[in-house]
């Protein structure tokens, strides 16, 4: 055990194993003695702690942290311990007296005020084995305890639950104040090890060593007939009594019986003295010799009786009842008892009725206790979870580390429920009960928890459950926090995502892609998400006003609940618009202020704001007079639909200038300064331009299903969500993707920014070098001691020499090799014409020589 295993089995590497690397602990184990420590609080104020067991020092580390500075620290086990500081530690087996002898003298006359053992087995053959060695261990470590321990000192211990269990905590009890058996929550459930903190030494001047002998703490207490019948008899009674619950048989077979069904002759059940007993271990009741099918066949013994004694295992309380009267009947009729209307009744009839009246009694008792602490484990679960789902909000928002995770928790096996922290059925069972889980849809109607199953809650939980508008009010909350998350989420996802960023920015300065279309364009969202389709209305309604081309096919569209929720967003501000007052309006894309610049619009002085009610909703600055002012521009008639703020005049009104006769060319410029940058967006625009597309198909085209989707009280997560599906397919044509693709690769034949750059160099030397010939000329010309031929040439050779690209190239140098014919000819070689260099290689070396000598020269007389 002492040396390091590897955890590799599955869930071994859990959050404690994590959280003790984290933290430096040798072993996941510390957190026990840290959560022990926790709830009891021994280490905090004790001076002399020894652990026995202590390899690898997980616990150590921890006794050594909570205890004061100067305090002392044994550290015992098996194996070496690596150093610690401020901890002595041992290599001995606990069980010898050398062991004993070593912390006596680490010790000299002090006593310990605390004892830890924490000891396994180095078994691993058997689990009865095991179990036994461990219980072993645990009462030697007891013995060492009591020698070493003050008076009202303090003894921890791992126990192992088997059948030893008891027994040593009987011993326990008779040399301690307080003991208490607890599971902390980093011990695996799956561990049967449970941990016993026992406090107040009694430190009796003498102990008797028989509580310290394995022989007799598990042979003499686990043989006790007492004790031991009395339990067998206690679960056979509690089998009757509460026949729907299964009880483990964890102690295994009974010596020489080794199997599981059980039956008695019916005489054995009807003449014995603990019939309850024998209806909760038996499994079947025989009518086997002549006496028994005789009863078998009275009238008292129905078909019921019959069959009930075919199989007890199966039978409710309410069975069991019916064969107990059934055999009281029948030993009145065979005459075992007196008939109790009889004036003499024997004794032990009575004793007999009062013994089953008691156990009714003991019945009903013990209904009521389990009622009274079910509706309690109910409460405490409620309120735990209500914590919990705290927590778990405060973690989401940072505000909180998982420092004690779990810290709070109780073990199930001691009574109370486990919790796990993260136990997402808890809580969605909170959720729910903030009224929350009616917005996650459906999933209330899966949920195992008996108490969605039953349907309507119970009494003590109508009593807890708040008031709908607490309910309400809850619900509220949740959401509200559910919005700051997300939006913190947001927040954080443009911090980070380089790519979001980008998409943000792009979206405000990207080109309008038709009508009501892109879904997930800032500008739509900004506007409510009434988008294209309002502001067509809006522009629609004026131009039908201002302009003799009005169509009738126009003047039927507007729906007048489009018109109508305008109106009301107008005057009652949605949530959402309110919302949006607080952030600053984002500026609308150049190509929506291409689009409302044209004439038609540009008639009522400017339309910034068409259709983005939002903003004019969010301008809380705006006074009343203003609005008036406006509403005074608008037409009379459409006075109740929407309102207009004036734009200030614009360069851009030229644009779609029909009566221009450039119409085209500006097109084109304009489209070329805006830039079309999308496939869906150039489709259109040649359409627009090639006359492909009416103003109606345009209208029509903003119009589609998801158009009238109302978002009124939906909450910006789930519109975002929305909006990155709920929208069209704007159709793409070859041309539009073709003039898409020319411009693409345009852009890609320009040169990169390091060529240009080369390029303007160039260009610049050039320029440089043409200047100084011209300087030159000049001074050439200045000159009196030349003819003016001379001049003139002198003059030509300069500017040739400027005009120059600068890189005159090299001529050609002819090599000969001085050897052969070459040899020793001083002179121009024979049949070598133009430039020419001889090369011998001895002079090269020579030459070399003489520059390398001449250079460490140099170097010197520095
Ligand atoms: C679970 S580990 C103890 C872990 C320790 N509490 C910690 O936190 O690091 C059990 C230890 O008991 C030790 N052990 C088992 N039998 C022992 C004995 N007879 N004497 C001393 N140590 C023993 C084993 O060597 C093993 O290191």
């Amino acid at each position: 055990m002492g040396k390091a295993q590897k955890k590799t089995g599955k869930g071994r590497l859990d959050k404690y194993y994590k959280l003790a690397k984290e933290q430096g602990y040798r072993a996941r184990s510390a957190f026990k003695l840290i959560q022990l420590n926790k709830k009891y609080s021994f280490l905090e104020s004790a001076r002399c702690c020894i652990d026995l067991c202590a390899a690898p020092g997980g616990w150590l580390q921890v006794a050594s942290k909570y205890m004061p500075v100067n305090s002392v620290i044994v550290g015992v086990d098996l194996v070496p311990i690596k150093p610690i500081p401020r901890v002595v530690t041992f290599a001995a087996d606990i069980t010898t007296p050398q062991c004993r002898n070593l912390i006596r003298g680490e010790l000299k006359d002090w006593k310990a005020d605390v004892v830890l053992h924490d000891g396994a087995p180095n078994v691993g053959t058997a689990w009865i084995q095991d179990a036994y060695s461990q219980a072993e261990l645990v009462l030697m470590s007891l013995k060492l305890a009591v020698e070493f321990l003050v008076s009202g000192g303090t003894f921890v211990t791992k126990v192992f639950r088997s059948v030893d269990y008891n027994n040593l905590i009987w011993v326990f009890n008779q040399l301690f104040g307080k003991v208490e058996a607890t599971k902390p929550p980093s011990s695996r459930n799956v561990s049967a090890e449970i941990f016993v903190v026992c406090r107040d030494f009694l430190a009796p001047k003498h102990i008797d060593p028989k509580f310290l002998d394995p022989k007799h703490v598990f042979k003499d207490l686990a043989a006790s007939a007492g004790t031991d019948k009395g339990a067998s008899a206690n679960n056979a009674q509690a089998n009757v009594f509460h026949p729907e619950k299964k009880r483990r048989k964890r102690d295994g077979y009974d010596e020489g019986d080794y199997t599981l069904f059980h039956k008695i002759p019916v005489s054995d059940f009807v003449k014995g003295d603990d019939p309850i007993s024998v209806l909760g271990v038996v499994n079947k009741i025989e009518f086997g010799t002549e006496e028994e099918k005789q009863w078998a066949a009275l009238p008292i013994t129905t078909d019921d009786i019959k069959a009930n004694c075919d199989d007890l295992k199966v039978l409710g309380k309410g069975d069991f009842k019916a064969l107990l009267k059934w055999r009281l009947a029948l030993r009145e009729e065979i005459g075992l008892d007196l008939k109790s209307s009889g004036a003499d009744e024997p004794l032990e009839e009575a004793a007999e009725v009062t013994e089953f009246d008691e156990e009714q009694e003991i019945q009903d008792e013990l209904q009521r206790l389990n009622d009274e602490a079910a509706a309690r484990a109910k409460r405490e679960r409620r309120r735990a979870n209500e914590v919990k789902t705290r927590t778990i909000q405060r973690m989401q928002l940072q505000m909180t580390a998982p420092l004690d995770i779990g810290m709070e928790q109780i073990d199930p096996t001691l009574g109370t429920g486990q919790d796990d922290m993260f136990d997402l059925g808890h809580a969605e069972s909170g959720l729910r009960r903030a009224g929350g889980l009616s917005k996650l849809g459906h999933h209330g109607e899966d949920m195992s928890d008996d108490e969605s199953s039953q349907g309507a809650p119970s009494d003590d939980e109508d009593e807890a459950l708040d008031s709908e508008e607490e309910r309400e009010r809850k619900t509220r909350e949740l959401e509200e926090q559910l919005d700051g998350l997300y939006d913190s989420y947001q927040e954080r996802l443009r911090d980070r995502d380089a790519k979001v960023r980008v998409k943000a920015a792009r979206q405000k300065d990207t080109e309008w892609s038709g009508v009501g279309g892109g879904g997930d364009d800032d500008d739509s969202d900004e506007s409510d998400g009434e988008g294209g389709w309002e502001e067509m209305e809006a522009a629609k309604a004026l131009a039908d006003q201002s302009s003799d081309e009005s169509d009738d096919e126009d003047e039927d569209t507007p729906p007048p609940e489009t018109s109508g929720k305008r109106k009301r967003s107008k005057q009652e501000p949605s949530k959402r618009s309110t919302k949006q007052a607080r952030v600053a309006p984002a500026p609308e894309s150049k190509s929506s202020r291409l689009w409302f610049s044209q004439d038609i619009f540009g008639e009522i002085g400017g339309l910034d704001t068409i259709g983005d009610d939002s903003e004019q909703e969010s301008d809380v600055s705006m006074d009343e007079e203003e609005e008036e002012a406006q509403d005074d521009k608008i037409d009379d008639s459409d006075d109740d639909e929407f309102e207009v703020v004036p734009q200030e005049a614009d360069d851009d009104v030229d644009m779609w200038d029909v009566e221009n006769e450039d119409e085209d060319k500006i097109k084109q410029a304009k489209i070329k300064k805006f830039g079309l940058l999308t496939p869906e967006a150039m489709t259109l625009a040649q359409q627009l331009v090639n006359r492909e597309k009416t103003k109606t198909e345009l209208v029509n085209d903003g119009f589609n299903r998801y158009s009238l989707n109302s978002k009124d009280g939906l909450p910006d997560w789930f519109l975002d969500d929305e909006s990155k599906h709920y929208k069209t397919n704007l159709p793409v044509t070859k041309e539009g993707m073709a003039a898409l693709r020319a411009r693409q690769r345009a852009l890609d034949a320009r040169p990169i920014k390091k060529v240009a750059e080369a390029k303007a160099r160039k260009k610049m030397r050039a320029q440089q070098r043409l200047e100084k010939a011209l300087r030159k000329a000049e001074g050439v010309n200045a000159t009196s001691d030349m003819t003016e031929r001379e001049k003139a040439q002198q003059i030509e050779k300069v500017m040739r020499k400027g005009l120059s690209s600068g890189n005159t190239p090299k001529k050609d140098i002819k090599v000969v090799v001085a050897k052969g014919v070459h040899k020793g000819i001083k002179g121009r070689p024979k049949g070598v014409k133009g430039r020419y260099s001889m090369v011998d290689a001895r002079m090269r070396k020579e030459v070399r020589a003489k520059k390398r000598k001449e250079k460490a020269n140099k170097k010197r007389s520095r």
